[in-house]
């Protein structure tokens, strides 16, 4: 998303006593457990994964889950415990609406941290580095299946990826609610509540891209072995490879090889794959993709204890069209809905030109509604698909009418 000991564990004792709830601003927050379909995606596009996983995490509270707590001991074992000194994972309030709140996990830091320093320090041996760079997500989701696949089904795996587990149990199941959000899950009805033809080819395309590589890379590997891409008993589907597709694009960095080469890697960074997102966020990620190489959060202003750890998304230039289909929220930041009207009007300095008739194509078609018919629809719906819709769409009305004066 980027360019550039199971039970106490000493840390996590230090993180009850330091972390308390009002440090984190979350004791008086009131969260309000609605239908789940209608619990994680509004107006301003919500949701986070982790919350389908919190039966033993109260709000505000660190991760202490049994999954955290195995996680926190994997980082142990493989040279990362000296993060566990300044940071955890944590519940944040993510409002809905008005009378919704849900609980999105993060880093959260457990120690003042000044400007300079290194919140996070991954080295590049517990990253899963899923080859070069490139627009297509299908590739590196087939080799992020294939161990996925041989860990839930207990299969002999190499001597570096044995214990993945304890991190792969960390990430958003399959199906969760964390991914509907995203345009690879919508309906067809809720892709064309988008009002954006772009967006909707784009989804498309890469659902096709999903069942060609299903065909091609899985399908044939399943019914040569019984012991490739394993579920559940069973050989894997399509739909786990578009799970797994949605994995790579709302949690890979793309991160430059070593200084005398051009090229880069798309990795799965354990912990760092945890911030969420945030368009202020000021802190900066280095390292490089290398033997020994050392994967870095480090403080963009001083960080006090209970700040929550947010990195931006996208390297601060993509707008909502990328980040609804690619993470499965929208980004509330006017700017994320701004990038995009811009491209749409011709304005700024977009790399991703569009022609004037695409142009045209996008504006028609957020015509078909009035934004007041937007407000009247989102009002009366439920579903988590269409209300991340109607909200796009909103937003993207909104901001243009203030572009156009
Ligand atoms: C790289 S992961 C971040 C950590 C994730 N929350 C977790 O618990 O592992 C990206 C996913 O987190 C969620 N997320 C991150 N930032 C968010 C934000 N500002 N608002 C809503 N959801 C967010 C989205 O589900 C997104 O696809």
């Amino acid at each position: 998303f980027l360019s550039s000991e199971i039970g106490r564990h000493p840390h996590l004792d230090a993180y009850a006593n330091l972390v308390t709830s009002s440090q984190l601003n979350l004791a008086k927050t009131k969260t309000k457990k609605k239908n789940k379909k209608q619990s994680k995606t509004g107006g301003g596009g919500l949701k986070g994964f982790g919350g389908s996983k919190s039966s033993s995490v109260t709000a505000g509270a660190i991760d202490r889950s049994k999954s955290a707590l195995n996680f926190y001991n994997y980082l142990s074992k493989n040279g990362a415990e000296s993060n566990l000194e300044r940071v955890g994972l944590g519940y944040f309030p993510l409002k809905i609406d008005d009378d919704t709140t849900i609980q999105l996990r993060g880093v959260i830091a457990l120690k003042d941290i000044s400007k300079g320093d290194p919140i996070i320090e991954i080295p590049y041996r517990m990253a899963l580095d899923l080859g070069r760079e490139s627009a297509d997500p299908t590739l590196p989701a087939t080799a992020f299946l294939q161990k996925y696949c041989a860990w839930r089904s207990g299969a002999d795996v190499p001597p570096g990826d044995r214990d993945r587990g304890d991190y792969f149990d960390m990430l958003p199941p399959f199906l969760s609610d964390d991914c509907l959000g995203s345009t690879d899950f919508f309906s067809d009805s809720a892709l064309d509540m988008l009002q954006s033809p772009m967006v909707k080819e784009e989804t498309l395309e890469r659902k096709k891209l999903v069942k060609l590589r299903y065909e091609r890379d899985i399908e044939s590997m399943t019914q040569m072995s019984s012991n490739l891409y394993q579920w559940d008993g069973e050989a894997a589907t399509e739909d786990h490879l578009h799970w797994a597709s949605w994995i790579i694009t709302s949690r890979v960095l793309t991160v430059q090889g070593p200084p005398e080469s051009s090229f880069s890697n798309r990795l799965l960074i354990p912990l760092i794959d945890m911030c969420n997102h945030s368009r202020e966020s000021p802190h900066i990620l280095t390292g490089r993709a290398m033997p020994g190489g050392l994967l870095k959060v480090v403080a963009g202003v001083d960080v006090k204890a209970g700040d929550a750890i947010d990195i931006c998304y996208g390297g601060g230039v993509e707008g909502n069209d990328r980040f609804i289909q690619d993470y499965g929220f929208l980004d509330s930041s006017p700017e994320a809905y701004k990038i995009v009207a811009k491209k749409l009007l011709g304005k700024g300095r977009s790399i991703a030109k569009m022609t004037a008739a695409e142009q045209e194509v996008e504006l028609q078609s957020l015509k078909a509604t009035t934004l007041e018919e937007d407000e009247t629809l989102l009002g009366n719906c439920s579903e988590i698909d269409e209300r991340a819709a109607l909200g796009y769409r909103i937003g993207m009305k909104h901001a243009i009418r203030r572009l156009r004066g």
